[in-house]
């Protein structure tokens, strides 16, 4: 079943309508809290018998008394002609003031119940409330798929800040909406006549006048004195009706929650009595978990839970535009009969296809004729001489939605001669780092299938990578293709360069510590979400060179509250970018974004911290170092070449130590004599101490090249295997996160 489109399709319809019923009903949950404000509850011990006696000496002409579920006691009484309703102190009767009936307007209330539409109105907000049911389901189905089952609920959401809130607001709230929708059923269902709530007629009873004595009129025991009202706690009372007293055979009446008991007015004795239906005590309880009624905590949760409905149809409008902004446009499709090559895509967020579509123009651009579709509808025809397929990963390893379906389709189709070759689309911050890229790879092979390339996996969709791999491709298949692939770039600021350290003048690559300072903001500017967006050490600047339209990323050593933004530039031979940044000169400004890096972000913690870095990427983790003011125990692990020449960050480093900011180092270097090796030697090295901080719960952060990061995973794997732990198993927990470059 196609969850998401289901989802979707009812969020865009009745979601709207939705969040309609939403407002209004947070706004009528004010209503039980400001009744429980406006008069006392009756205690628990006092008992009806009392309560009417203290009436009958205050109110004269008292006819009913209700016991409202917010706990007060309203009289009604009739005083000459005219009808009154009072709130009344039961600790005395004292009458404290007229009762007024609801107090939101009543046009909220029709709003709300049947959209102000009358009858056909009501059969709509019940529609909307299925509706919402519906929504609640299929959107835990979409949660569980995208966190990746039930144990991993409530681990960090990533993705937009749409998603985001979409995401946390469902875990909170999910299970408190369906309530909500179920119970609007309920009570729908009754007003909409579908079930009846009446207890039928009332029964055909009267008092029984006494014999005449032939002297007065009977008379009738106070209420005071009827045993079945002394025997009656308030608190199990709703309604109690007095016998008017123009009516010789007319009765009390009492409502509760059992039923209604009718008694004689001269004898006190029980003539009747009907016990509550099962429909109607459902009833009741759908009222008051709807409503909240008479329990005003309940319906401070109520309209967090309306409110929500707002948040939802925003983030989920928000997510869809999205998504429909991503959507795959393919441009120059061939027909897939006529195509001579296939690109099969699975993507979530809708980036893939960008890539697809670079793919698919460098092809055509070489002349073939290119077909780009969906890889649920996974097939070769005749035509066909060569398969891609690009496939993102979500959840933990699984597939996108709508490719949910494809690994089983592969596996009953029968291999043939043409090659399928795989690219996978991930993140190295996840466990299953492409993992249903490999998933695809892996159930290719074993029906047989060839491949022009093995697996390459692309990392946060690095625009570098996929030209990487092009060229790759292009020489497998003998022709010139230049992949372009040209990412949407966010709005761009212009950063000032206010400092620069040069390290390596003379020998190696020339690198520098290069210090930006960004315009000032006004509040207004800030609020419509313009200008640099904040940031935190470790997460990234991206930086468009001038005459390139595709951005460089690198790890900031900085954080928005230390009031500049930092990086370390490595110069690559002939980059475009570093050239760029290693040219500047005190002044000169940059394009650049902010691209936030979650995963790998520090969160506020005690638990020691493992920093392990070479060479330049030790800047994220001096950016975490340098705003340690709370002490946590943080330890450094750096490697780099030659202490003369690389150690970025030292004097910073040693300041820290003596701060308390850094708990302790180790610096290795690799190409002096005793330097120590590589960092991955001195983790070995330190394998006691290493446990010892793991076992006490320590987060790890991993930053360097990708040769390194494996470096560092393979010894610390080996380190902790006698724990029974390994790096897999620590990011799984999300307390290790790796920045590779
Ligand atoms: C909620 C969520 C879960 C993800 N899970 C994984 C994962 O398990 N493994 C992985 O390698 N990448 C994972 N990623 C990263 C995406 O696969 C990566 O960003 C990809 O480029 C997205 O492509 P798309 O926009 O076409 O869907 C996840 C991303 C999100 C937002």
């Amino acid at each position: 079943m196609d969850w998401k489109a289901i989802h979707r399709w009812l969020g865009l319809t009745a979601g709207t309508l939705a969040f309609v019923l939403g407002l209004t009903g947070s706004m009528l949950a004010f209503d039980p809290v400001q009744q429980a404000w406006q008069a006392p509850a009756a205690p628990r011990d006092l008992s009806v018998a009392t309560l009417v006696e203290r009436v009958t000496r205050t109110v004269p002409g008292a006819e009913e008394i209700r016991h409202l579920p917010s706990g007060a006691i309203v009289v009604f009484s009739f005083n000459g002609d005219q009808a009154q309703a009072s709130y009344v102190n039961p600790a005395n009767g004292q009458v404290l003031g007229a009762w007024q009936p609801s107090a939101p307007p009543r046009w909220v209330k029709s709003l709300h119940r049947s959209l102000l539409l009358g009858d056909a109105g009501r059969w709509g907000a019940a529609g909307i409330a299925l509706a919402i049911g519906l929504m609640c389901l299929s959107g835990l189905v979409l949660l569980l798929r995208r966190m990746g089952g039930w144990r991993r609920l409530v681990a960090r959401v990533r993705g937009s800040l749409a998603q985001r809130i979409h995401v946390v607001v469902g875990r909170a709230v999910l299970a408190l909406l369906l309530l909500t929708s179920l119970t609007a059923l309920t009570m729908s269902a009754s007003t909409l006549g579908l079930v009846a709530l009446d207890a039928g007629a009332d029964p055909d009873v009267a008092s029984v006048v006494p014999g005449d004595t032939g002297q007065t009129a009977p008379q009738s025991l106070p209420g005071a004195q009827l045993p079945m009202l002394q025997g009656l706690s308030i608190q199990d009372l709703r309604k109690l009706n007095f016998p008017d007293s123009a009516d010789p055979v007319d009765t009390w009446k009492v409502l509760t929650g059992q039923g209604e008991v009718w008694i004689d007015r001269y004898s006190g004795q029980t003539l009747a009595s009907q016990d509550t239906t099962f429909a109607q005590r459902l009833y009741d309880w759908a009222l008051v978990l709807h409503t909240g009624e008479g329990a005003w905590p309940w319906a401070v949760v109520l309209a967090f839970v309306g409110a929500s409905v707002l948040l939802f149809w925003w983030s989920g409008v928000v997510m869809w535009w999205q998504a429909r902004r991503q959507a795959p446009h393919i441009t120059g499709n061939s027909p897939l009969t006529q195509a001579d090559m296939l690109i099969f895509v699975a993507s979530e967020g809708g980036s893939t296809w960008g890539f697809a579509q670079a793919l698919q123009d460098a092809l055509a651009y070489s002349g073939h004729r290119v077909h780009t579709g969906a890889l649920e509808h996974f097939q070769t025809t005749a035509a066909t001489r060569q398969v891609f397929i690009l496939a993102a990963t979500y959840g933990e390893g699984q597939a996108p939605a709508h490719a949910s379906q494809a690994l089983e389709r592969i596996e009953k189709l029968g291999a043939n001669s043409v090659p399928v070759t795989v690219l996978g689309f991930g993140d190295r911050q996840y466990p299953a780092f492409c993992g249903f890229a490999e998933a695809l790879e892996q159930t290719l092979r074993a029906q047989g299938w060839t491949e022009l390339l093995p697996l390459e996996r692309i990392h946060q969709q690095s625009a570098q990578q996929f030209a990487r791999w092009g060229e790759a491709l292009a020489q497998a298949l003998g022709e010139p293709l230049v992949l372009d692939y040209v990412p949407r770039v966010p709005p761009t600021t212009p950063l000032t360069l206010v400092a620069r350290q040069a390290y390596r003048k003379h020998s190696g690559e020339p690198t520098a510590i290069l210090r930006f300072a960004w315009p000032a903001q006004s509040a207004m500017e800030r609020l419509r979400g313009k200008g640099l967006a904040r940031f935190a050490a470790g997460d990234l600047v991206g930086i468009v060179p001038p005459g390139s339209a595709v951005p460089r990323f690198y790890s900031l050593a900085s954080g928005w509250a230390d009031g500049f933004l930092e990086i370390c530039a490595r110069q690559m031979p002939g980059g475009l970018c570093s050239t760029h940044l290693l040219g500047l000169q005190v002044g000169d400004s940059i394009a650049a974004f902010i691209r936030s890096n979650p995963g790998f972000a520090l969160p506020r913690t005690r638990r020691p911290v493992l920093l392990i870095g070479a060479g330049t990427g030790v800047a994220p983790l001096a950016g975490f170092i340098r705003r340690n003011d709370r002490h946590t125990p943080m330890h450094l692990y750096f490697g780099g070449r030659d202490p003369a020449q690389d150690f970025y960050f030292g004097p910073e480093i040693q300041r820290w130590l003596g701060e308390g900011r850094l708990a302790s180092v180790q610096a290795v270097f690799s190409r002096v004599p005793e330097g120590g090796g590589y960092v991955q030697d001195a983790l070995r090295r330190d394998a006691e101490r290493l446990r010892g901080l793991v076992a006490q719960g320590a987060l790890v952060r991993v930053c360097g090249s990708r040769a390194m990061a494996k470096g560092v995973a393979e010894a610390l794997d080996a380190v902790l295997a006698p724990l029974q732990l390994s790096v897999s198993k620590l990011k799984a927990k999300e307390r290790y996160a790796e920045d590779v470059f």
